[in-house]
């Protein structure tokens, strides 16, 4: 897992080997120290390289063992070794350095890195902290300022800017190993007292204490809860104010509260559910291993609103050309003035030109004749699509896959536009479309593997998380929000207020409450549907609809031009339209209280915990639904769809990992419970798979494919 060899006669070189990422592993660990005691040992070598196979240094520790009980030589003595070695080592840093990784090369004595390479500490985002020696000697490198950032953010730097912070000692746009191998022929002999980082005083900061409180506050406040970001702080703050051995202790402290909480195994799940999503399978049986994508050169985006611009922008920023077309010349111009903007403005924050050459605007449906996958994304009206997909068909050349942006109408029914229906899946963006990274891929019962892989690809080259999902009413984010919102309307109806459900909500960790959430995109967009689907019907004010519990509140705030931010009104007050701070409303407090006077509701105190397990177990509820019905493969892409969809937390890993979390035997409980005070709630009746997987003992998260495979096999 390390190999060893002599190169250039004196310069001990070792490679270690762990595809894909040479990842830390217990054998790779072993391997290095091996290895650098047989070059200490070899009187011919002067100097020693270490590096990584494949052009990758190393992805930091191997995160698939942190499962496991700890075996072979643990990382920090390793390290401190290479640093107390009496040969100059040097680091060779092709592709990643990583956690882990970056902290090995932090305890050689010199860094050598290739253009491309991308270094950081990413602990964070894993729910650690860079706990082999990183916390202590990065600061005491490039100074705390600027360690805190790396350290809390996780954020990898590029190589350039890694010389710029004094990370690395070298650039090259050679062969890494060849530029390290001479620097390392340069050095041979020279003293290493002043190479050796853990030996630095951490350079001195001006008001230590100023700076401390306000990256703790600033951290707190973007943390949403998440502790790993505030340990990383008291970590660097140990490497500020102690002698490196009391500042390690430190580390160790705070890494040992983190390994085990229940945040890094959140984290640690999502990054391999990230990953898991890409690896989709159809319930036909087809893969993403056995299908392949069809080229696509050519783009095109149908309207131009708010999604269809950001998806163009998308586009563009990934160096595809793209042909939109807008019917109405007044939007075409606008959205063009719109776009250049937002081109301009993403290529100024990446320091590249912005690619405004690769769209071109068009009112003319017929131009689309050429290109290799349109992207619909015209108003939310099934009629309309329907209409667009059949021009589609008859304009674009055979073969070009046809795409629709709904967010949740039937992606069967707009195929059946076409002659070719197994060209047509859904891509549904997440506002904005150039800033979210979500992608749902919504595949029909006539998509072929072939347009689902394309989607999927074309998702991964827009830099996005792609999931693929079955064709059903609101795929699978808006079909489960839809409980959470009904459900959070119907806490108003008991007594609580829109402050009292977003406060909750907000301290679980999403970023916005459901009515600020509201409020933002928009009440009229739902109030649409509803009223297209004659639920809501205006003048009316009943609260059963279809033998069901209904909650005419937000039809009623429409209904007095209420519409959220864009009004100035919403479930909050705003000081004018388009304002964005939302204000307590005591029109709306007043407004609560008639209505539940009208309907002989009295309101009762709601706590918090009723709130978050009112809004949250259903969806999770409904989760379990999507995976028995075979929309979603895994509870995974749901929690990925969660998480960078909708806010859900990381930390809690999304809403099937958090049920595994809470014990499923919890949460059927508590949904028994609420189905029992609300008979009129059909969806509050635990499903069928959440009882199977009590009955069987709720094994983990991880297991639950397996048990939906055989509960599919068996029906
Ligand atoms: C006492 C001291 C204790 C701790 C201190 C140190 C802690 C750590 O080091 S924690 C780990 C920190 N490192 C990271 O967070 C890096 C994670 N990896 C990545 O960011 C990326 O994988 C990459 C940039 C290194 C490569 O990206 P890419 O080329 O796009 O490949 P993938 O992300 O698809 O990964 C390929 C493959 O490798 C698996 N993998 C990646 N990193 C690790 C890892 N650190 N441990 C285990 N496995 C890893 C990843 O899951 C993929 O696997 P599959 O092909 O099976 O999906």
């Amino acid at each position: 897992m390390a190999q060893y060899s002599r190169i250039s006669g004196s310069v001990g070189l070792i490679t270690l080997k762990n595809p894909p990422v040479n990842a830390l592993s217990a054998a790779v660990r072993q391997g290095i120290v091996d290895t650098v005691e047989k070059a200490l040992c070899d009187p011919q070598v002067k100097s020693v390289v270490i590096c990584g196979q494949d052009g990758v240094f190393c992805g930091g520790a191997d995160v698939k063992e942190f499962e496991k009980s700890m075996s072979g030589p643990p990382l920090i003595p390793m390290i401190h070794s290479i640093e107390c070695a009496t040969k100059p080592m040097v680091a060779a840093i092709e592709g990643s350095a990583l956690g882990g990784g970056l902290e090995l090369a932090l305890g050689c004595h010199y860094r050598i890195a290739h253009s491309k390479a991308r270094l950081g500490l990413p602990e964070v985002t894993l729910g650690l902290l860079p706990a082999a020696g990183g916390s202590q000697r990065l600061p005491r490198l490039i100074g705390v300022p600027a360690a805190l950032d790396l350290i809390t953010t996780g954020r990898h730097v590029t190589a350039a800017e890694a010389l710029q912070l004094g990370i690395v000692d070298q650039v090259t746009d050679h062969k890494t190993v060849d530029a390290a191998v001479k620097f390392a022929l340069s050095v041979a002999g020279k003293p290493l007292d002043a190479r050796r980082i853990s030996t630095y005083p951490c350079p001195v900061v001006t008001d230590l204490d100023a700076l401390f409180e306000d990256v703790m506050q600033k951290v707190r406040q973007s943390a949403r809860g998440a502790i790993a970001p505030i340990a990383c702080v008291q970590a660097v703050r140990a490497a500020a104010t102690l002698p490196y051995t009391r500042g390690m202790e430190r580390e160790k402290e705070l890494m040992a509260t983190l390994f085990t909480s229940g945040q890094a195994r959140a984290l640690q799940y999502n990054f391999f559910a990230q990953r898991a999503v890409g690896k989709w399978r159809m319930p036909s049986g087809a893969r993403w291993d056995t299908s392949t994508p069809r080229p696509v050169h050519k783009v095109a985006v149908i309207g131009l609103g708010t999604m269809g611009r950001g998806i163009a922008v998308a586009l563009a920023q990934a160096g595809l050309p793209v042909v939109t077309v807008e019917a109405q010349e007044k939007q075409l111009m606008e959205a063009k003035r719109v776009m250049s903007d937002m081109l301009k403005r993403g290529a100024k924050r990446r320091g590249v030109a912005p690619p405004l050459d690769k769209i071109s605007y068009s009112s003319n449906i017929q131009d689309l004749a050429d290109v290799d996958l349109v992207i619909e994304a015209v108003f939310e009206d099934m009629d309309l699509k329907k209409k667009v997909f059949l021009q589609l068909s008859a304009v674009c050349k055979p073969g070009t896959l046809l795409c629709t942006n709904t967010s949740g109408l039937d992606v069967d029914q707009l195929a059946s536009q076409t002659r070719n229906p197994e060209l047509v899946v859904g891509m549904h963006f997440f506002a904005p479309a150039h800033v979210m990274k979500l992608l749902e891929v919504v595949y029909g019962p006539r998509s072929s593997p072939q347009a689902v892989a394309t989607a999927m690809q074309l998702g991964k080259k827009m830099g996005k998380i792609s999931v693929a999902v079955g064709n059903c009413r609101g795929f699978v984010g808006n079909r489960m929000l839809k409980l959470y919102t009904e459900q959070a309307s119907f806490l108003l109806e008991e007594g609580a207020t829109p402050d009292l459900v977003d406060r909750a909500i907000e301290e679980f960790g999403f970023p916005m409450g459901v009515f600020r959430m509201s409020d933002l995109s928009g009440l009229d967009i739902g109030w649409r549907v509803r009223k297209e689907m004659k639920l809501a019907v205006p003048g009316q004010s009943a609260r059963i609809r279809e033998g069901r519990r209904y909650s005419p509140l937000g039809d009623l705030l429409c209904e007095q031009g209420r519409f959220g931010q864009k009004t100035g009104r919403g479930w909050y007050r705003y000081n004018k339209p388009g304002d964005r701070v939302a204000h307590s409303d005591p029109w709306l407090h007043h407004f609560l209280e008639e209505y539940r006077a009208q309907h002989g509701l009295v309101a009762r105190r709601i706590d918090q915990q009723e709130i978050l397990e009112r809004c949250l177990y259903p969806m999770i509820n409904e989760g379990f639904r999507i995976l028995q019905d075979g929309i979603a493969a895994g509870p995974e892409d749901i929690d990925v769809i969660y998480v960078f969809g909708y806010g859900w937390p990381r930390h809690c890993g999304g809403p099937m990992f958090y049920a595994s979390m809470v014990g499923l035997e919890k949460v059927l409980e508590r949904l028994e419970h609420y189905y029992q005070a609300h008979p009129d709630v059909p969806y509050l009746q635990p499903c069928s798979l959440l009882r199977r997987l009590v009955a069987i003992g709720s094994p983990p998260v991880q297991k639950w494919r397996e048990v939906i495979k055989n509960l599919h096999s068996q029906l």
